[in-house]
């Protein structure tokens, strides 16, 4: 297989579906450049169509060639049927996203043969049938979505030791939650007929005030009915026999059947499974394996299981150009020869040493979730640290909301009244209600899955330019952790209007630090403008003061950007969206909600917009 037979594959995909592949180029010999389509090393390894119009089922023969797979997002489209045996053939494929389709019948089975498969969205589809106990196959499963189907039975007992995000809302499920589940928030299993913790206790849990039935109590139950039982066998004999006797007698009535104990059904113990007798977490990925070493023995460190497929000559080779310079460091987008992209982050004055650095490094390196900006390289020495990232093309959401003065490389801060950028400057791109939502929920993934990651584990910098867009608008968090790699205290005005009002030093941000900073990132969306930028530029009032000391009648014409107000019939959605960020930005840290239930509401907050759109069409 090489580029030549993906490019066949490519065609043969778009013969079969029309959508928005017919606008691919296909005279040009490479497919590297159609929309949706990406490469490394000479084969395809992205395919993204999200909401292209894609109708029909996906025939075989088609994306099944494409072997060297890693993302597959056919997301928003009309896909019906389901997914085709070659599927078996994607070894590669970790990401792959088919969620608002129509995809029915039972959850296919081909995935279960997708070995590293490490987020699978089949959200909002018809998939009926059980949650079959195949998902056990996939050991490297971190994000399981399955919200949104008409899935039924009870949830199975699985192994899948590496999951950090699930949700099967809304489906027909029943029974009870079981304990592998246990950790995950209640979001994850409204809308069914579920029961156990996070959600209400089921019925046989809750006996007399609440508290569960002793062992003695429930052999004291089962004996008695047992009991009971054999009573009541005796009496119908005994008067069936006196009854015998004495004919010609009017017929006695029946006793009426009262319900025994015998019959009611106690269902207790299943809940217990001990999750120590879950198998430990995978093998982490193989840890930085070492490129070949330059002359001064310094060399690139790849990270994870990044293939190397550039070295740091490339990389010094390579055309840069300037994407932002914040206060800790400059990026630079870098083309390579091969014409392979990458961003590169060089750190200004990082002074933590040598080890701690790379342990540091090594903890950002196993964060793996779509909705982060993933690292694949790093490069120490005592003068240069350099950072190398997957490229994001389509610019940060602080570019897009306020726009960027051209010929100003400094990435807006606004962490005083001196704003170089105003949002009625050039480049402004207009944002609507579902792509703010989309980009909320996508961020919010992010950094709920970090925070799944580790107690001890924050973002630490959660801002507008931190969140980068790629072309479908899927949101990528980039910066997570890059806090910790500084052992001097940071300039404090860094994150700005972001900044929660207990942190004093931004390399320690609590978890709840950066619940604070993603409600004023929320209110940032709804508002179209920074924070600590006032509506006249002038004076600088912070963004959760300003919203909270509007009332909320007035929050249509005071806080909400005027660009969203062209949205019919989602007003309730914008305001509990505003609500949401309101709670996130309390000022005591206790009260806000933790990341998954901030994930949680603006899911449901999206389905109800979806709803919303459904019925209007
Ligand atoms: N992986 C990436 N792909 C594409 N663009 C990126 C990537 N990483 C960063 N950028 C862009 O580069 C800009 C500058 O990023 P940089 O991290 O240097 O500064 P910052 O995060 O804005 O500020 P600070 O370092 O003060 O927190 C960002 O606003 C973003 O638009």
């Amino acid at each position: 297989a090489d580029l030549t037979s993906d490019r066949a594959a490519l065609l043969d995909f778009r013969a079969a579906l029309y959508g928005a592949t017919n606008w691919w180029n296909v005279s040009e010999d490479s497919p590297c450049s159609w929309d949706g389509v990406s490469c490394e090393g000479g084969r395809v390894t992205e395919l993204r169509l999200p909401g292209s119009s894609l109708n029909g089922s996906i025939p075989s023969r088609t994306i099944g060639n494409l072997t060297a797979l890693r993302a597959l997002s056919l997301r928003y489209n009309h896909l019906s049927g389901t997914l085709p045996s070659d599927f078996s053939a994607l070894v590669s494929l970790r990401y792959l996203y088919l969620q608002n389709n129509r995809l029915s019948g039972d959850i296919p089975s081909v995935l279960f043969s997708l070995p590293q498969l490490v987020y699978l969205d089949l959200a909002a589809n018809s998939l009926a049938g059980s949650i079959p106990v195949g998902f056990n196959n996939l050991t490297a499963l971190e994000v399981l979505f399955l919200e949104q189907n008409r899935l039924s039975g009870e949830i199975p007992d699985l192994l899948l030791s590496s999951l950090v995000q699930f949700n099967v809302s809304f489906n027909q499920l029943n029974g009870s939650i079981p304990a592998w589940l246990r950790g995950m928030p209640a979001s994850s299993f409204i809308g069914n007929s579920l029961c156990g913790s996070p959600l209400d206790p089921c019925p046989a849990e809750g006996g007399g005030g609440g508290s569960k039935l002793s062992d003695g109590a429930i052999a004291v139950i089962v004996i008695g009915s047992v009991i009971g039982f054999a009573t009541l066998l005796v009496l119908i004999i005994f008067l069936f026999f006196r009854k015998k006797k004495k004919k010609g007698f009017p017929e006695e009535k029946e006793a009426e059947r009262s319900p025994s104990a015998s019959e009611t059904t106690l269902k207790i113990g299943v809940l217990d499974a001990e999750a120590s007798s879950l198998p430990s977490r995978p093998p982490p990925p193989p840890l930085p394996a070492l490129a070949r070493p330059l002359s001064g023995g310094r060399t690139l460190v790849f990270v994870g299981n990044v293939q190397r497929i550039y070295d740091l000559e490339d990389l010094l080779r390579a055309s840069a150009e300037v994407l932002g310079k914040g206060t800790t460091s400059t990026t630079y987008k870098a083309l390579l020869e091969t014409g392979f992209v990458v961003a590169v982050k060089r750190l200004h004055d990082a002074s933590l040493p040598e080890k701690n650095f790379r342990e540091r490094l090594e903890a950002i390196a196993a964060l793996d979730h779509p909705n982060l900006v993933s690292l694949q390289a790093y490069y120490y020495s005592k003068d240069e640290k350099l950072l190398v990232y997957e490229h994001i093309p389509d610019g940060s959401l602080s570019s897009i909301l306020h726009g960027l003065q051209i010929g100003d490389l400094r990435t807006p801060h606004w962490h005083s009244c001196d704003c170089k950028f105003s949002n009625k400057s050039s480049g402004r791109t207009p944002l609507n209600w579902e792509t703010r939502l989309e980009i909320a929920l996508g961020a919010a993934r992010g950094i709920e899955y970090i925070h799944f990651k580790g107690s001890e584990l924050s973002h630490g910098n959660i801002k507008s330019s931190n969140i980068i867009l790629s072309k479908s608008n899927q949101a990528y968090v980039s910066d997570a952790g890059l806090n910790t790699l500084y052992s001097t205290p940071m300039p404090s005005q860094r994150s700005g209007g972001y900044r929660a009002p207990e942190v004093t030093d931004v390399r320690r941000v609590s978890q709840k630090a950066d619940v604070y900073s993603f409600g004023v990132l929320l209110m940032e969306l709804l508002n179209g403008k920074p924070p600590t930028q006032s509506s006249n530029g002038d004076e600088c009032i912070d963004l959760p003061r300003r919203v909270r000391s509007v009332a909320r009648e007035n929050w249509n014409s005071e806080v909400l950007d005027p660009e969203l107000l062209k949205f019919q019939n989602v007003e309730q959605e914008m305001a509990e969206l505003l609500e949401l960020a309101i709670d996130c930005t309390a000022p005591s840290p206790h009260v806000r909600p933790s990341m998954s239930e901030v994930a949680g509401r603006i899911e449901r907050i999206h389905i109800r917009s979806n709803l919303g759109d459904q019925q209007q069409g």
